[in-house]
């Protein structure tokens, strides 16, 4: 690794030792930009990357609720405004046990170079709580989001911070946090938040966008390959709002999911999960209880695998890891290789551990797709409803579906230049860094230091 790169690495993982996911987001686009910086010595002179791994700013704050017994509790949330070089900050909200300031950070990193590649103007950002909505009810939920709102609301706008939802955040979450900051603010600036009820100003498609964008750019990989999305069965995890989108896209294109995996194993379907009664099962399942699709298994005479990840099995053509960050190890990725499979598709944030990610695309008879290309539609079609927000107008399904096809092309193609550029073939993990990476470098640099 060049001087200049290795030495912002080592200040990153000295300052950051424990976040671990953060370092590994870092380590893994840094290692793709060694021939931009060699090409840009002026980078180097401004500190270019220096100033790129370092949030704009990252706030924390106290969410106070009171359960359904009147028992007060205390969570914590954050707002990590990464980078703005190319647009308002935008990016979801992760409400999750686990989450703490190295996922908010990672993610956040994540979201400054996927949202440029949509193409459109909006800048990295990404927030959450260490709350947990599951087993909540509805009544709880609405009082944490409340809480959350009450504490976030100076720091966000339109023109400011646009939050939306991630792990944990849906259209429920999104509506009570949007009620509050009405309620707070007094005006209506719907276009604060994306992912919204369409009776207020969401757009149509947000929900699927994730699901659907990634099987519009799987489509495009196989074009390349001069294969077709006819008859591909597919092997995902997570069965939330990302996943059910690629399952109804996949049905409509042809294709379909036989394998999906939850956190407490595998369904296998062989039939794939391609009728509206499966579809509508999976998003009653999830909303009773994200944490077991084994009742998926029961209720339509599958397999179910308790207790293990589907990477491995044979009889599927892609791997779509769907669900969350690490999901992938080396273990994984070892029988991923070895079952023969061609694609392996990422779809949630840093599914795979970094040396999984080399291990895959070290591997000739194997293409691997990141996923701050693969799941950037999601995002994208939140800029669509920023866009439908400021017009005041709404867009038919047709026209917010169209932009997001043509959205998912031009960020594989324009990955697929960046990396043929630098003489990289066909490495679309470098390519989608370069390629996001080239246009907040070229606004940081016009906007001057600081
Ligand atoms: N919702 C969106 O528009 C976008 C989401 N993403 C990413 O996609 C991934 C999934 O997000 P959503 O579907 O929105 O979240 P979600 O909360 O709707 O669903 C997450 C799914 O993962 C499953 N899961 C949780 N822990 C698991 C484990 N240990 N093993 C296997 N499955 C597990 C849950 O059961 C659930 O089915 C996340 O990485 C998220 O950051 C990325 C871009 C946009
Ligand atoms: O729609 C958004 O603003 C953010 C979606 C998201 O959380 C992501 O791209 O990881």
């Amino acid at each position: 690794m060049n001087a200049y790169l290795a030495s912002v690495l080592e200040s990153v993982k000295t300052k950051h030792g424990n976040e671990p996911e953060f370092v590994q987001t870092v380590e893994e686009v840094l290692s793709s930009l060694e021939p931009v910086i060699e090409k840009h010595p002026e980078y180097e002179k401004v500190d270019l990357l220096g100033r790129m791994v370092e949030p704009e700013r990252m706030f924390t704050f106290r969410v106070v609720w009171c359960d359904d017994n009147g028992q007060w509790h205390t969570n914590r949330g954050w707002r990590c405004q990464f980078n703005g070089a190319i647009g308002p900050y935008k990016g979801g909200l992760r409400f999750q046990k686990n989450v703490y300031e190295g996922i908010i950070k990672f993610l956040g990193f994540e979201q400054t170079f996927k949202n440029s590649l949509t193409g459109l103007p909006i800048g990295g950002a990404k927030g959450g709580s260490d709350f947990d909505p599951a087993g909540k009810s509805d009544a709880e939920v609405m009082r944490f989001c409340q809480s959350f709102m009450t504490a976030l609301y100076r720091y966000i706008g339109p023109d400011i911070d646009v939050p939306a939802g991630d792990m944990g955040v849906g259209g429920r979450e999104i509506g009570y946090l949007y009620g509050q900051y009405r309620r707070l603010k007094g005006v209506w600036e719907n276009g604060v938040l994306t992912g919204k009820g369409l009776s207020y100003g969401g757009s149509l498609i947000r929900p699927e966008a994730t699901g659907y964008g990634a099987m519009y750019y799987l489509q495009e990989v196989l074009k390349h390959e001069n294969d077709t999305i006819e008859g591909k069965r597919i092997a995902i995890s997570g069965y939330g709002n990302v996943g059910w989108g690629i399952m109804k896209k996949a049905t409509q294109l042809g294709a379909k999911v036989t394998y999906f995996a939850g956190p407490d194993g595998y369904v296998h379907d062989p039939d794939g999960v391609i009728t509206d009664e499966k579809l509508n099962f999976i998003l009653e399942m999830r909303a009773k209880d994200p944490m077991h699709c084994k009742p998926y298994a029961d209720k339509f005479g599958c397999e179910f695998v308790a207790g293990e990840k589907c990477w491995g099995v044979k009889d599927v053509d892609v791997y779509m890891p769907a669900a969350m960050q690490n999901d992938v190890k080396m273990e994984s990725a070892e029988k991923i290789a070895a079952s023969g499979v061609k694609y392996y598709i990422e779809v949630a944030n840093m599914p795979t551990t970094n040396d999984a990610l080399n291990y895959l695309r070290a591997q000739k008879h194997i293409i691997v797709a990141p996923s701050k290309a693969v799941n950037a539609g999601g995002v994208g079609v939140s800029a669509l409803e920023m866009a439908q927000n400021s017009e005041r107008l709404v867009w038919t399904a047709e026209e917010v579906d169209h932009q997001l096809h043509k959205m998912m092309e031009n960020i594989h193609k324009v990955s697929a230049e960046a990396a043929a550029e630098y003489g990289l073939g066909y490495d679309l993990v470098a390519g989608a860094n370069i390629a996001g990476f080239k246009k907040v470098a070229e606004a940081m640099m016009e906007q001057g230091c600081f």
